[in-house]
C-alpha cells in the first residue's frame, strides 16, 4: 500500500502553547547570561542551514526584518547569508527605536557586514531566489495593523518562495488562528518547540514544510515545562504499538465486541449505514444497527453481515442495548422525537457509548446535559456542534481549539475529539493529542459517521476512551491519506476509506 504519511513526523510529539516557548526561551537566556542575542543567533544559524538546503542554488535572497525579536533573527540571518557570498538585501518595518538589546545587536551586525538595509515601501522591489519572512513571529498580538498587512500582501504577491521564521507571519502561533492578512510560507522554521497552533486550525495552510531548530535550550528549562499537547499520527501510534494485540487463533467473534449504533432517522440511513461499515471493517466482531424500517432492505443489501433492527415506536430497542457491549448514537439520528426517545434510553445504560452529530445537538439543547464520570463514553463534535455544546459561536471555539476541547472534556467527562484540520482528543484531566495525518478531503459528508464507527470498533476490542479515540482518529486520517494519495482530495467518498480501513488496522 502507498503509505503517504510522514509529512510530520520528522517532528517530535511535544506541542508548546507560546507562553511555554517564551519560558524556555527566557530560561535558557537567564542561563546564557546574556540578553537573548546567543540563541537569536543559534536560531539565525540554524535557519540559514535550512534555507540552505531547501534552495540549494539560492544565490540572492531577500530579508523583511520587523522591529521585534523576530526581525533580530532575520537581521542574523541577513548578515550569515551575506558572508556565504549570498547577495542580500534587507528591508525594516516597524519602530525600531523600540527593538531589545539584542535585536539591536542583530541589526548592527548587519549593517557592519555592509548590506544594505531599506525601509520597505510600496515601491520596494521584493526579488531574488528566496525571501525571508522575519516580519511578525510570536509576538503578534492581533491582527497585522497598517504597514505590516501591506507588507504580507507584498511578500504573499512576490511570487518567491518564502522562508517564514519561527512562524508565517500574522499567524497567531498558539491557536492557529488567522485574524487578517498571513504570509503563505513554502517552509517554516520554527525556533525551541513546535507551537501548538502550527499544527491545527488555519497554520498547516499557512506554514508550508515545518521544520524545527531546537536550540540549545537548557535541560532543566525541559524538565520543568511538560508539554502542552502531544502530536499524534498513525505512523507514531502504529510504531508504538498502542493499538491492537495480534489476535490469537482460537478467538472468536464474542472476543471482539458488539457495537451497536443507533441512527438513521428518515432520509438519514446511509449516515448509519456507514458508521455499521467503518465498525466492521476495523474489526469489531459483531455489529448491530438500530434504524428506521425503511433504512433495513438497503442495509442488508450492502452488509449482510450486519444484523438490522427496524425501529418506529422507539420501544422496541431496549433489547438490542442488553445485547450490545458498545453503543455509538448519532450518525443521521436527527432531532425528532424519535431521536430524542433513543437518545434517552443510551444515556440510561451503562455500557461504553461514543456520541456523535445529532446526539451531539441534542446533548446541546435545554435540559439535556448529562456527564459522564460514571461510564465510558468518547463524543466526536465538529467546531459547529462543540458551539452548541458550549454556547459559543463557531469562531470563539475555533480560536482557541485547545480551551475549546479541555472544556468539553471537563464538562461532560468524557473524551472528546474536536474535529478539523489537526484535530484535537482532550480528556477531563486536560491531556490532549493533536493528529497531524489528515487531509480536505475529509471535508465530506459521511466522514464523521465512518469515524464514529471506527472509534466504536477500537472500544469494541478492549481499547480505553482515550487509546481509541487517539487511534481511530489517526487511522481514519491516514486512511483517507492514502485515498487521496494517487486521485487527488476532489471527490474522495467517505465509503473509499472502508478497504483502507481494513488494511491499516491490520
Ligand atoms: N533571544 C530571543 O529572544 C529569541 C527570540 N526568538 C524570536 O523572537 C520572536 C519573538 O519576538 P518578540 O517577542 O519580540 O515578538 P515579534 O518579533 O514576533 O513581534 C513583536 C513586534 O511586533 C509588533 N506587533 C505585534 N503585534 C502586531 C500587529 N498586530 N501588527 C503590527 N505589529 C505588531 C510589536 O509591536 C513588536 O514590535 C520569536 O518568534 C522568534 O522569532 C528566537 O530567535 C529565539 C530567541
Ligand atoms: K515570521
Amino acid at each position: 500500500m502507498n503509505r503517504p504519511f510522514s509529512a510530520k513526523d520528522h517532528l517530535p510529539a511535544q506541542l508548546f502553547s507560546v507562553a511555554q516557548i517564551r519560558e524556555l526561551d527566557r530560561q535558557t537566556i537567564a542561563a546564557q547570561g546574556d540578553d537573548g542575542f546567543t540563541l537569536m543567533h543559534e536560531a539565525a544559524t540554524s535557519a540559514l542551514s535550512v534555507l540552505q538546503h531547501h534552495w540549494v542554488d539560492a544565490r540572492k535572497i531577500t530579508v523583511i526584518a520587523g522591529p521585534g525579536n523576530n526581525g533580530g533573527d532575520a537581521f542574523i540571518l541577513a548578515a550569515l547569508a551575506f558572508e556565504c557570498g549570498i547577495r542580500v538585501r534587507v528591508f525594516t518595518l516597524g519602530d525600531l527605536t523600540k527593538q531589545t538589546s539584542a535585536a539591536q545587536k542583530a541589526l548592527n551586525m548587519a549593517v557592519q557586514t555592509g548590506i544594505s538595509i531599506e525601509r520597505l515601501s510600496t515601491a520596494s522591489d521584493l526579488s531574488g531566489d528566496v525571501l525571508v519572512d522575519g516580519l511578525l513571529g510570536t509576538g503578534l498580538s492581533s491582527e497585522p495593523r497598517d504597514e505590516f498587512a501591506q507588507a504580507i500582501a507584498a511578500i504573499n504577491a512576490a511570487d518567491i518562495p518564502v522562508l517564514a521564521l519561527d512562524v508565517p507571519s500574522g499567524l497567531n502561533a498558539d491557536s492557529g488562528v488567522v485574524y487578517g492578512p498571513v504570509v503563505k510560507a513554502d517552509v517554516t522554521i520554527t525556533f525551541i518547540g513546535v507551537k501548538r497552533g502550527l499544527l491545527t486550525a488555519s497554520g498547516p495552510d499557512v506554514c508550508g514544510a515545518l521544520e524545527l531548530a531546537e536550540l540549545s535550550v537548557i535541560d532543566s528549562a525541559h524538565a520543568n515545562i511538560v508539554a502542552d499537547a502531544e502530536r499524534i499520527s498513525w505512523a507514531r501510534l502504529h510504531d508504538e504499538m498502542r493499538g491492537l494485540a495480534p489476535r490469537r487463533g482460537n478467538a472468536h467473534k464474542g472476543h471482539f465486541g458488539h457495537v451497536l449504533v443507533i441512527g438513521g432517522e428518515s432520509g438519514f440511513g446511509g449516515a448509519a449505514m456507514m458508521a455499521v461499515e467503518a465498525a466492521g471493517r476495523i474489526g469489531a466482531g459483531l455489529v448491530s444497527c438500530a434504524t428506521r424500517p425503511e433504512h433495513v432492505p438497503a442495509l442488508l443489501t450492502r452488509r449482510p453481515e450486519v444484523m438490522a433492527l427496524g425501529v418506529n415506536s422507539g420501544l422496541e430497542l431496549a433489547p438490542a442495548i442488553q445485547r450490545a457491549t458498545i453503543l455509538a448514537i448519532g450518525p443521521g439520528l436527527g432531532q425528532t422525537s424519535w431521536s430524542e426517545l433513543l437518545l434517552q434510553q443510551v444515556l440510561g445504560a451503562q455500557q461504553p457509548v461514543v456520541l456523535d452529530a445529532d446526539a451531539l445537538n441534542l446533548l446541546a439543547s435545554p435540559g439535556w446535559h448529562c456527564e459522564f464520570s460514571e461510564r465510558v463514553a468518547v463524543l466526536t463534535p465538529h467546531p459547529g456542534e462543540a458551539a452548541r455544546m458550549l454556547g459559543m459561536t463557531v469562531t470563539e471555539v475555533q480560536t482557541d481549539r485547545f480551551a475549546s476541547a479541555r472544556l468539553l472534556a471537563q464538562r461532560y467527562q468524557a473524551v472528546v475529539v474536536l474535529k478539523g484540520q489537526g484535530s484535537l482528543i482532550a480528556d477531563p484531566s486536560g491531556r490532549v493529542a493533536l493528529c497531524t495525518d489528515g487531509n480536505p478531503g475529509m471535508s465530506c459528508g459521511g466522514m464523521g459517521d465512518v469515524l464514529t464507527g471506527v472509534i466504536a470498533a477500537l472500544l469494541a476490542q478492549g481499547l480505553n476512551a482515550w487509546d481509541a479515540a487517539c487511534l481511530g482518529v489517526c487511522c481514519h486520517s491516514a486512511a483517507a491519506d492514502v485515498a487521496v494519495a494517487d486521485a487527488g482530495v476532489r471527490g474522495l467518498l467517505a465509503t473509499d476509506l472502508m478497504p483502507i480501513l481494513r488494511e491499516l488496522i491490520n
